[in-house]
Parts: C-alpha cells; sequence; structure tokens
C-alpha cells in the first residue's frame, strides 16, 4: 500500500528536520519540517494576534468552522488512519476507530460552546447585580503523546477552540504527521492561520520549556508519562499557568467468582491487547478470584492464541508493534523479571519471530501481587493474571498503586457492583465492560494519573476563566 501523503505536502522537509520512521520495518516514511526554541517563541506570538480575532467570533461562528473542520476529517478518515498506522504502527481497523473517536471531540465541543454559560445570581445587595460569566483562558499549549496521535490533539484542542482559545501543540516525535494532518484540514475548513498550530520538534526539551514557561501561555495540557507531567508541571509553576494532566496507568482488571466468565475474556482481550497494549487504560494487572481462576486462563489464552502479530496496515492484523526498540526492551525486561520471581508463561513471552518490533501476546500465570510487574505500566502486550480469594483482598491490591486512571471488574451481583465501584481509587471504571473512553463522559484520572478531565461537559472548563461582576449604582 502506497502511503498518500498529499494532505502533508506542505509540512515534508527536502532536507533536514524531524525524521518520521514505521515503527513495523523501521524504514523512513518521511522527513517534516521541524521548530526550534525562538522559531516556537514566534508561533505563540502569533497564536496570541489569532486570539484577539479568534475569542471575538461568535461561540456560533467557531461552531460552524469546528463542525467543516469535522466534517473534512471524516471526509479524509481512510488517508488518516493509513496515515497513522504507518507513523504509529496500531492495525488499519484501531486507527480507523481512533479517526472516528478523535473527530468526535471536534463534533461534540463544537456544541458544547454554544452552552457555556454563566450564572446572574440574586444579588444579597439591594441595587446591586451579580452576574458570573465564563471566557477564553486565552492562548493554550500542549504537548501530546504518541499512542493516539490524532484523538490526543482533538481531545485538547477542540474544546480549547470551542471556548474561544487558540492553541500551540507539540506532538510526539514519532508522530508528527497525524497532527500536521489535522492541522491542514483546520486550515482547508477556514479556521483562520495561528488558531491551531502544530510544531514538531527533535528538541522537545527546548520547545517544551518555551510552552511551559512562556507569560503570553496562560494554560498548558499535557498527555504523556507521569514523570514527564511532573517535570511539565514544575515548569508552568513559574507563571502560574492552569494546568491539566492525563497521564500514566496501572489499570487493575478484576473478575469475580460469579462474572459471566465470556464476557469477562471478551473485555480483558480488547481491554489488553489495543494498541498493541500501548494505551493508558490498558489492562495492566488480572486480579480473578480462585474458583473461575482455570476456567478464565483456558478461556483467556484460547482466545490469544489465535491473534494475528503483523504490519498494522495488513487487513487482519490484531497486534501490531510496539513503538521502538526501546518499547520491546522495556517489555522484555519486564517479563524476564517476573519469570525470575516465579511467573510461568502460558502463552507468548518472548519478541515475535525474534524481529522487530513485535512482541508476541503474553499471558503469565502462577504470578503474586508482590512481583514487580505488577507495580509496573507495561505498555506492552502482556497480562499478568493474580489469583486472589477474598473481596477486600482484590481491592487491596487493585489500589495498591500511585496510579489511579482506570480499572475494570467482572461481577453479576449488584451490591457488590455499588459497593466495588465505590472501593476503587479511579477516575473511571468499567463495569462487566473492558473499553470505556467516549466523548460525552469524562476522560481523567485521580492519584498520579494526572489533573483536570477532558471530553464531556467537564472538557470545556479546563479552558476557560470565571469572572465575577457586581453590578452596584443601580437604583
Ligand atoms: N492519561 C491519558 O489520557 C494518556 C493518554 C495517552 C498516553 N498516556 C501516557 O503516556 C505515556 C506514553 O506516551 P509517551 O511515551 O509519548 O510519553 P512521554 O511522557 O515520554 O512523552 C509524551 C510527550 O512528552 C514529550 N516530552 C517528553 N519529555 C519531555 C520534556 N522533558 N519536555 C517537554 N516535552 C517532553 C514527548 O516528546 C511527547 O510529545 C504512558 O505513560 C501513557 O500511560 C496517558
Ligand atoms: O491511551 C490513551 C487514550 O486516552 C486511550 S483511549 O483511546 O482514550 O481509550
Amino acid at each position: 500500500m502506497t502511503l498518500d501523503l498529499s494532505l502533508v505536502t506542505d509540512y515534508i522537509s527536502h532536507g533536514t528536520g524531524l525524521v518520521v520512521l514505521n515503527p513495523a520495518t523501521n524504514r523512513v516514511i518521511t522527513t517534516v519540517k521541524e521548530y526550534d526554541a525562538a522559531s516556537v517563541e514566534s508561533a505563540v506570538i502569533d497564536s496570541e494576534r489569532a486570539f484577539k480575532q479568534w475569542s471575538h467570533l461568535t461561540a456560533k461562528g467557531r461552531a460552524e468552522l469546528l463542525q467543516k473542520w469535522y466534517g473534512l476529517i471524516l471526509e479524509n478518515a481512510e488517508g488518516l488512519a493509513q496515515i497513522i498506522t504507518a507513523e504509529c504502527g496500531k492495525p488499519l481497523a484501531e486507527a480507523r476507530g481512533e479517526v472516528a473517536y478523535g473527530a468526535s471531540f471536534i463534533e461534540w465541543f463544537a456544541e458544547e460552546g454554544k452552552r457555556m454559560y454563566g450564572d446572574v445570581i440574586p444579588s444579597p445587595l439591594a441595587g446591586k447585580k451579580i452576574i458570573v460569566q465564563k471566557q477564553p483562558i486565552g492562548v493554550i499549549s500542549a504537548i501530546t503523546p504518541w499512542n493516539f496521535p490524532i484523538a490526543m490533539i482533538t481531545r485538547k484542542v477542540a474544546p480549547a477552540l470551542a471556548a474561544g482559545c487558540t492553541a500551540v501543540v507539540k506532538p510526539a516525535e514519532t508522530t508528527p504527521l497525524s497532527a500536521l494532518a489535522l492541522e491542514a484540514l483546520a486550515l482547508e475548513a477556514g479556521i483562520p492561520k495561528g488558531v491551531m498550530k502544530i510544531i514538531p520538534t527533535t528538541d522537545p526539551v527546548s520547545v517544551g520549556k518555551v510552552l511551559t514557561e512562556h507569560p503570553v501561555i496562560k494554560k498548558f495540557s499535557f498527555t504523556g508519562s507521569t514523570p514527564v507531567g511532573k517535570l511539565l508541571m514544575k515548569q508552568c509553576a513559574g507563571t502560574v499557568k492552569k494546568v491539566s494532566l492525563e497521564l500514566g496507568g496501572n489499570a487493575p482488571f478484576i473478575v469475580f467468582n460469579d462474572a459471566n466468565i465470556d464476557k469477562a475474556v471478551e473485555g480483558a482481550l480488547i481491554s489488553k491487547y489495543r494498541n498493541a497494549g500501548q494505551t493508558c487504560v490498558c489492562a495492566n494487572r488480572f486480579y480473578v478470584q480462585a474458583d473461575v481462576y482455570d476456567e478464565f486462563i483456558s478461556k483467556f489464552t484460547k482466545a490469544v492464541s489465535g491473534f494475528t502479530v503483523g504490519n498494522g496496515a495488513e487487513e487482519g492484523t490484531i497486534v501490531g508493534p510496539l513503538i521502538d526498540e526501546a518499547a520491546v526492551e522495556k517489555v522484555e525486561g519486564l517479563v524476564s523479571l517476573a519469570k525470575e520471581q516465579g511467573a510461568n508463561v502460558a502463552l507468548g513471552g518472548a519478541r515475535h519471530n525474534a524481529c522487530g518490533n513485535f512482541y508476541s501476546p503474553t499471558i503469565l500465570t502462577d504470578i503474586h501481587h508482590s512481583n514487580a510487574i505488577a507495580q509496573a505500566e507495561i505498555f506492552g502486550p502482556v497480562a499478568p493474571v493474580f489469583k486472589f480469594d477474598a473481596e477486600e483482598e482484590a481491592v487491596q491490591m487493585a489500589n495498591d498503586t500511585p496510579y489511579g486512571l482506570a480499572a475494570y471488574f467482572y461481577t453479576q451481583d449488584l451490591g457488590r457492583s455499588f459497593r466495588i465501584m465505590q472501593a476503587l481509587e479511579y477516575g473511571m471504571v468499567g463495569v462487566n465492560e473492558g473499553i470505556i473512553s467516549t466523548e460525552v463522559a469524562p476522560f481523567g484520572g485521580v492519584k498520579e494519573s494526572g489533573v483536570g478531565r477532558e471530553g464531556s461537559r467537564y472538557g470545556l472548563d479546563e479552558y476557560t476563566e470565571i469572572k465575577y461582576c457586581l453590578l452596584g449604582g443601580l437604583s
């Protein structure tokens, strides 16, 4: 399949720049023009200039342009999906899903922007009026990861633009093409130049300093690992920026004795192996109650053994490559340590065909919660399955992590459902469901998985400021 790069022609560098590789083949896709700290400063000033006009459009006016952008993304969905697969590695079917998911935030916030309501508060003071209004916070910056190169950008930029803000966005070094295609389509939709600017770079540290320290930037939104999120949050402190963070996860997936095991296996497959296990909400550790442990392992192993591993561009591929060699080495290290600590490899446990960035879908059993792998965000197609006896033990182990993004459990007992929903220390919980992300619900974590929420009616608040006005002298 010849990759169509016509959407990003204007961004391709015919000399030096940011080299983009295909993780399935490690071959060069293309090279794109890149930004350094100085040119990012200039982009920030352009964004400030664009803000003056964009924020003065009506919400309806902005919505019409966002809806045009949404329409163009859907019209170019297949081309965008092929770009995602080429630079990120995920199977084409998943990439198509990501385009629709990413576009859904634009559709959703085009409407939400028209409902950025304020308040008129009954005044306790005679002759005085109390008015509360929401205003766009201003120029925002964002830094995004490689695993959802379109959706992680639109989940930030859509609410920002709908609220009247402008955005300067640094995508991951490995996946700039999807981001640049988004920018090209936004310009084609009539969204003015400078309203959304993508800034690829081979120097994330210097560019990141501009995006977290520049005084013109009033809000910073980050999606990525927890260690980097902590660093960038500190960098924002000097100018007291409003910050939202979508960070790492360590999702427990609990299966109780009374669960529908076939449904639990179905949920486990999608939750664990989506994007080869490289999602922040992937089930990261499985806790299965003793009476159903053997049945779950048998059915889970049988289903995973049928997965096709390969290039995501080939129809039928279920598990594509990891993003790079470092990612494979990290997974290899975690599996090796688990085996040293007594784990049994029920399936996989090594590179696929011992080549490239491919790792075989893996299931580990006879493993204890104290093993290191229970505390690490695996970010690969590896499922450690722990056995437990009592409900309280499962909850204690599930909560025994600094992370708090997503959690999942399967039961058919209503009382247990409410007990466990209440007891789990996570921002998002799937009950008898292995995939929970949607634009209408608040996505985000607690503890060291993040601050703030994306999507839903709450997502707009991240990009607004509340202004309270007291009107006197009206008697
Ligand atoms: N909570 C969520 O919604 C969510 C979504 C996707 C990914 N993630 C998390 O992201 C991680 C995987 O993505 P990743 O490997 O791209 O994460 P990462 O933190 O290594 O990189 C994320 C982004 O930060 C940039 N970056 C890294 N160091 C920087 C620095 N010092 N200054 C400025 N920018 C810097 C990178 O270039 C990239 O654009 C996982 O931990 C995953 O859980 C979370
Ligand atoms: O990995 C990060 C994404 O947020 C996962 S999802 O597509 O939103 O479920």
